[in-house]
C-alpha cells in the first residue's frame, strides 16, 4: 500500500475569521499541527491543497517538512481536493484525504483506517450522533431518522486510488459535503470504522481549547 495524503487547506476560515489553517497555535501553524500528526506514519506523498501557495510553501520549509507538494486551493472544498487529485504520482495505491482543520487525528485512527483498507476500497471514520437528529423545512420537522443509525462524518476519508479518481471524475460534486459522498454516488459501498470524539474540526476560534 503506498499511501499520499491530500491535506485540504484551501478554506478561507470565515466561521473562524481568518485563514486558520496558518493561525499561529503554540506558535505553530495549524496545518503544520495536522501534518506533524501523521509523522510516525509512512506516507508516500503529501499534497497540500491551500490558498497562498508560497506561504504554505514557506512555512513547511522552516518547520523541516520535506518533500511536499502545494497544490491551489479551490472555491469549494471538493475544487481542492480535486487539484490534490491532479497532483497524485502514478506509484500511489491509496488516498487519505485529511481536513488541515482536523490536527487531532491519531495514531491509532489511522491504523483502523489502514487495516480496513486492506478489506475495503473506501473507509472513512464515523461517531455516533449523540442528538436527536430533526429534518426541517420552513420551520417544520418532516421527519425524525432513527438515532441509531445516525453517524457524523470525520476525516481522513480513505479511498483506492482508482475508485476516489472515478468518483471525481464521474459525479458532480454539488452539494457533497465529504469525498465518501461521491463514491456513494458512484453506486460503490463505503465503509466506516470508529472515529474518534476528539478528532473535530476546528471550525470557530471557541475550537481552540480542543487541540491536544
Ligand atoms: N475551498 C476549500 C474549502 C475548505 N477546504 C478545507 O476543508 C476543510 C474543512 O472546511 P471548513 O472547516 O469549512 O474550513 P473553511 O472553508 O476554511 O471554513 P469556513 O467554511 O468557515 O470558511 C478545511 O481544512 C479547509 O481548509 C479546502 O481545502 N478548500
Ligand atoms: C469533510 C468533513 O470534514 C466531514 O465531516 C466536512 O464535511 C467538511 O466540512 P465543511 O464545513 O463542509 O467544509
Amino acid at each position: 500500500m503506498k499511501i499520499a495524503l491530500i491535506l485540504a487547506a484551501g478554506g478561507q476560515g470565515r466561521r473562524f475569521g481568518r485563514n486558520k489553517q496558518l493561525f499561529l497555535h503554540k506558535n505553530k501553524p495549524l496545518f503544520i499541527h495536522t501534518i506533524e500528526k501523521f509523522q510516525k506514519q509512512k506516507i508516500g506523498q503529501l499534497i497540500i491543497a491551500a490558498g497562498e501557495a508560497k506561504k504554505f510553501q514557506r512555512l513547511l520549509e522552516k518547520y523541516k517538512i520535506k518533500g511536499a507538494a502545494v497544490v491551489a486551493g479551490g472555491v469549494e472544498r471538493c475544487d481542492s481536493i480535486r487539484h490534490g487529485l491532479a497532483a497524485l504520482r502514478g506509484d500511489i495505491t491509496h488516498v487519505f484525504i485529511h481536513d488541515g482543520a482536523r490536527p487531532n487525528v491519531t495514531d491509532s485512527l489511522v491504523a483502523r483506517l489502514k487495516k480496513a483498507l486492506r478489506k475495503h476500497a473506501a473507509v472513512i471514520p464515523v461517531i455516533p450522533v449523540a442528538d436527536t437528529i430533526k429534518v426541517v423545512k420552513n420551520n417544520k420537522i418532516l421527519a425524525t431518522p432513527r438515532r441509531a443509525e445516525l453517524f457524523a462524518a470525520q476525516t481522513p476519508q480513505c479511498f483506492r486510488k482508482d475508485i476516489i479518481l472515478k468518483a471525481y471524475a464521474k459525479i458532480n460534486p454539488q452539494n457533497c459535503t465529504d469525498d465518501a459522498m461521491l463514491v456513494e454516488k458512484l453506486g460503490l459501498p463505503v465503509y466506516t470504522v470508529p472515529g474518534e470524539a476528539d478528532n473535530i474540526k476546528i471550525t470557530t476560534r471557541e475550537d481552540l481549547k480542543y487541540i491536544v
